[in-house]
């Protein structure tokens, strides 16, 4: 731990993995806390621990002792670790808590009630889905809170999330869909640039022309969206002329069942999500 390592820390990650980090990198870059402010702990990888340290100047935490203390000292704690890890995590939670605490679950299908059971109490949890591109302001997260998180908890919660991007109160029933869109689309995304750059340095371009030119493309094509407020439909509709280039490569998509392929892989995120709650929920028997 480094030096500053009894200042009460605002917030604690349990849990140091690619989505923590990306929602501290978010927090910290915009300034909405102070590296301090922050306690992070894994559970035994030191050589990530210290690369977080000295990164981004947060607390974190090696020994048992220190763990504890930063997980009862923070009044908000981020659960962020793998869903299979979960369970463990949260029963040995239950007993060192304090009532007033807010647990923030980004835990993929882990259901509030199956959260509540494990810590063997009714703790205030504020269940989200967010996305890795909190780590440069851009996330997108998705929030449901218990109804033990009065509104002053609430807000700190969005709070949170809103400093990474953009946030949107739903239904907790509507978390597992909402992980096949926003939790996981970066990497729907990402694997389509992937095969757009293969495809153009095959066609002869050079890589970093390739990738510089995917992405803009990505980036133009979302911010048209936002922009204009335009419907996707009509915005692909202006780019395709008819019977030109456009056209036929939406052909070559349609014929490999481009639409049905996206909403079944979406479909199955859902119900992979939903698995893994279920999976967690079997550790309760
Ligand atoms: N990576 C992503 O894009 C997103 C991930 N999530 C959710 O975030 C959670 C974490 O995912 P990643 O960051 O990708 O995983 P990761 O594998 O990068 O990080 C998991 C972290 O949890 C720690 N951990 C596991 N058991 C622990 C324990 N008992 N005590 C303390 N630390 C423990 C590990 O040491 C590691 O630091 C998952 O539940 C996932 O569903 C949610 C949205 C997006
Ligand atoms: O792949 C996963 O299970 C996690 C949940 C959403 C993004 N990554």
């Amino acid at each position: 731990m480094n030096n500053q390592e009894h200042q009460t820390p605002h917030i604690c990650f349990y849990g140091a993995g690619s989505m923590a980090e990306a929602i501290v990198r978010g927090l910290i870059n915009r300034a909405v806390a102070e590296p301090q402010q922050i306690a992070m702990f894994n559970r035994s990888n030191a050589e990530r621990l210290d690369y977080l340290a000295q990164t981004y100047n947060v607390q974190v935490g090696h020994s048992a002792e220190q763990k504890q203390s930063m997980l009862q000292r923070s009044p908000i704690l981020v659960l962020a670790m793998k869903p299979k890890d979960a369970a463990e995590a949260l029963k040995a939670l239950g007993p060192i808590l304090h009532e007033d605490q807010l647990v923030v679950s980004v835990i993929a299908g882990l259901s509030i009630p199956t959260m509540q059971a494990l810590l063997g109490r009714k703790q205030p949890i504020a269940r989200t889905m967010p996305n890795t591109s909190s780590s440069i302001g851009l996330g997108a997260t998705g929030i449901a809170f218990s109804k033990e998180v009065h509104t002053d908890l609430q807000q700190k919660a969005l709070s949170i999330f809103e400093a990474v991007g953009l946030v949107t109160i739903i239904a907790e029933e509507k978390m597992d869909i909402l992980t096949g869109i926003s939790g996981s689309g970066p990497a729907y995304i990402y694997y389509m640039m992937e095969a757009m750059i293969t495809a153009g340095v095959e066609g002869g371009l050079m890589a970093e022309q390739a990738r510089e030119l995917t992405v803009q493309t990505v980036l133009g094509a979302a911010q048209m969206m936002l922009q204009t407020e335009e419907d996707p439909a009509n915005l692909r509709k202006a780019i395709t002329s008819p019977n030109g280039s456009t056209q036929a490569a939406i052909e070559v998509f349609a014929a490999a069942g481009f639409t049905e392929t996206v909403k079944a892989a979406v479909r199955r995120c859902e119900e992979r999500s939903k698995e893994m709650g279920a999976a967690i929920q079997e550790s309760l028997s």
